[in-house]
C-alpha cells in the first residue's frame, strides 16, 4: 500500500488530496516537525531530503510534489486528474507545477528555516522582509495570466488544483491579504468545499 509521510501545515497537503480525490488506498504517517522527526535517521531513511512530503511506493520512495502529483494522477487514470494522453496539455500542467514548486514556494520558504537560506540573522531578516512582496508578485501572475478558471488549468479540475489551494493557504501568514487576488480565493474556497478536502483536512488536523 501507499505511504504518504506528511506534516500539517505543508506542501504535503497536496498530494495527501490528490491522493484522495484520486480514491488511491494509502496510509499517511504524520511527521512531527516540532519534534525535529524530519531530521532523524528514521525519517531519513526514507527520505534523505529530510523534508516532506515523501511517497513510498512498491517501486521505491518519491519525493518533490510535482512527482509526487503525476505519479498518482497516472497511477489512478480514472480518476482523470490530469491530462496524460495529450502531451501538450500535460506538459502544461507540469509548467503549472514547476512554477508553483520553483518559484512560488521557494518565495514562501524564505520566511522559514534561517539557516538555510542565510549564513546571518540580519540576512535572514532582510529576506523574510521580501516574503509578501515576493508573494504577492507571483500570485499577481497566477491571477492575472495563469489562472483561467474555474480550475487551476481551465474547465477542469486537476492535480494543480490541490497544489494550487496549499500554496494559496499560506498568503495570509505570508503577509498577504487574498482579497487581492479574487479569483484565486475564490479557488481556494471552493477547493475547500470538496469532500476530498474536508476528509484531509479532517486527518491533519486532528
Ligand atoms: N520541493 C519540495 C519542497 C519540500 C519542502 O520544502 N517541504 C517542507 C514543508 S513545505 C519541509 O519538509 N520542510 C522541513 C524542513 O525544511 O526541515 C516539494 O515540492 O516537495
Amino acid at each position: 500500500m501507499l505511504k504518504l509521510f506528511y506534516t500539517p501545515g505543508t506542501c504535503s497537503l497536496a498530494s495527501h488530496i490528490a491522493l484522495e480525490e484520486a480514491g488511491a488506498s494509502y496510509e499517511a504517517q504524520r511527521v512531527d516537525f516540532s519534534k525535529a522527526e524530519q531530521t532523524k535517521p528514521e525519517y531519513l531513511a526514507v527520505n534523505p531530503k529530510g523534508r516532506v512530503p515523501a511517497l513510498v511506493t512498491d517501486r521505491g520512495t518519491l519525493s518533490e510534489t510535482p512527482a509526487i502529483l503525476a505519479y498518482v494522477a497516472q497511477s489512478f487514470p480514472d480518476a482523470r486528474l490530469a491530462p496524460v494522453a495529450d502531451p501538450f496539455e500535460f506538459a502544461r500542467l507540469q509548467s503549472f507545477l514547476s512554477y508553483l514548486c520553483s518559484t512560488v514556494h521557494v518565495a514562501h520558504a524564505h520566511a522559514r528555516r534561517a539557516a538555510r537560506w542565510a549564513d546571518d540573522p540580519a540576512a535572514h531578516e532582510a529576506m523574510k522582509a521580501k516574503v509578501p512582496k515576493n508573494m504577492a508578485d507571483c500570485f499577481a501572475l497566477i491571477e492575472g495570466t495563469m489562472f483561467t478558471g474555474p480550475f487551476a488549468m481551465g474547465e477542469t479540475y486537476t492535480i494543480a488544483d490541490p497544489y494550487l489551494f496549499t500554496i494559496a493557504g499560506w498568503l495570509e501568514g505570508d503577509g498577504v491579504d487574498p482579497a487581492q487576488f479574487p479569483k484565486i480565493l475564490a479557488h481556494r474556497n471552493r477547493m475547500a468545499e470538496r469532500p476530498a478536502v474536508a476528509r484531509v483536512l479532517e486527518v491533519v488536523r486532528a
